[in-house]
């Protein structure tokens, strides 16, 4: 490999592998930091990427980097995105089996941007026909749609995907993309209804009020003007100069027909995140004996679903039941919105999909209505994680220590848990 680098690429080292001091996380940092400082934020370690986000727009994802990559070996040149997705894809074509490209990295770490930098990348190199070019297109269009109502600015990302993603292509025998389809688990459903300062709701919601002709915005009931929602304020970052609501929805709204909703399709759509706005704004009022009451509650013309309080409620126990609401109707329709994008993607219902929806079925009905808080997102979060980390270890650190076997080589146990089994071992044996 370091034969065929020029002068330029040889910063620092490309693969850790090959790193005198490969223990020693200063020894890492360094080389990652000299790296980063000449633009080049991959490294490999073995057959794994490392990528540190640059925050800018680097000249390295044209189509002539692209072309560069096709079809040569892994090593051969240096560490790049490209070079992972073409040697993955040829790995599959020629052993004619699934492959994963698993993505993982802490919130702003470039998750989002390496899977289209991916998707974009096999959208060039996969052999291509008309009905190709179709699955093509809808899948690069699936992405704006999905992050208008599944992303939202944090304080770490102005663009946070707020759901987990699993995303399948499927190739036909020739390496053509004849399918895809997304699974999408644990959206952060509470978004909807509280912000914390400097965060905002899901975008879709100022891109509707900000980019929506007059008479759409006339016959959903809403005025432009963000700071008249309620659920759109309470961060108190509405506008962001880093974010252009409106062009954004011109984005969507064309990616919305390509990926063929009907105008039908969308009016409800649309209609749908107007009313949970109005829903956000209804106001209770406690009647004279404590009871929550709606009194001349505009909102209430706008929104299509009517509803009676049965049972009397306090005041706070209404506005629960407003916010339980207004999550509900945004979580089912963001998975509405999923299945019609798998739908116009033509996929097969996989054995892993089954498996997943339903541990996230339950989750969901154990989760969200029984404790309903944040933090049992949370956790759902980090189990999620721990398991992904887990397939990380079994994959690397695993085969890993096969190998030591292998070749005889015994391990140092230095950890607590192995230091525990070890001294176990040895009264069990004594
Ligand atoms: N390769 C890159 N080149 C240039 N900018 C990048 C790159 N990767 C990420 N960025 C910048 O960093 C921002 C955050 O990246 P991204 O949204 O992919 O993070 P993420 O890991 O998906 O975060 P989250 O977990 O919050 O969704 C992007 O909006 C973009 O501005």
């Amino acid at each position: 490999m370091e034969a065929s680098l020029t002068a330029r690429d040889r910063v620092g080292i490309q693969d850790f592998v090959l790193l005198d001091a490969y223990t020693s996380e200063s020894a890492f940092l360094d080389n990652l930091r000299k790296r980063f400082h000449e633009n080049f934020i991959y490294t490999y370690i073995g057959t794994l990427l490392v990528s540190v986000n640059p925050y800018k727009d680097l000249d390295i994802y044209s189509k002539k980097q692209m072309d560069t990559y096709m079809g040569v070996n892994f090593f051969e040149l240096p560490p790049h995105i490209y070079a992972l997705a073409d040697n993955v894809f040829r790995t599959m074509l020629s052993e004619f089996n699934n492959h994963f490209i698993l993505i993982s990295g802490e919130s702003g770490a470039g998750k989002t941007e390496a899977s289209k930098k991916i998707l974009q990348f096999y959208a060039v190199s996969c052999p291509s026909t008309t009905l190709l070019n179709n699955v093509r297109d809808r899948l690069l269009l699936s992405n704006p749609v999905l992050e208008a109502f599944g992303n939202a600015k944090t304080l770490k990302n102005d663009n946070s995907s707020r759901f987990g993603k699993y995303m399948d292509i499927q190739f036909d025998h020739q390496g053509g993309a004849v399918g895809g389809h997304i699974i999408n688990y644990l959206l952060e459903k509470s978004r909807v209804v509280h912000q914390n300062h400097g965060e905002r709701n899901f975008h879709i919601f100022y891109q509707l009020v900000e980019g929506g002709d007059e008479e759409l915005l006339r016959w959903l009931g809403l005025e432009r003007n963000c700071q008249h929602y309620r659920y759109l304020v309470q961060g108190d970052c509405a506008k962001v100069s880093s974010i252009n609501d409106k062009s954004d929805w011109k984005t969507v709204r064309k990616a919305l027909s390509v990926t063929e909703f009907s105008e039908s399709d969308m009016e409800h759509l649309f209609g749908i995140i107007a009313s949970v706005l109005h829903l956000g704004n209804i106001k209770f009022e406690a009647d004279a004996r404590g009871y929550a009451a709606l009194n001349n509650n505009q909102e209430i013309i706008f929104l299509i679903l009517s509803f009676k309080v049965l049972s009397p409620f306090s005041v706070d126990h209404a506005v629960y039941a407003r916010d339980a609401l207004a999550k509900a109707i945004y979580g089912r329709t963001f998975n509405w919105l999923v299945n019609k994008i798998n739908e116009s993607l033509a996929n097969k219902v996989s054995k892993t999909e089954i498996f997943l929806k339903m541990v996230i079925g339950l989750l969901d009905i154990y989760g969200f209505e029984v404790f309903n808080v944040n933090s049992f997102e949370q956790f759902c979060i980090n189990y999620c994680n721990e398991k992904l980390q887990q397939l990380f270890i079994e994959l690397t650190l695993k085969s890993e220590q096969e190998e030591y076997e292998m070749e005889g080589i015994e391990e140092k146990h230095r950890g607590i848990i192995s230091l525990l089994v070890k001294m176990l071992q040895t009264q069990k044996d004594e």
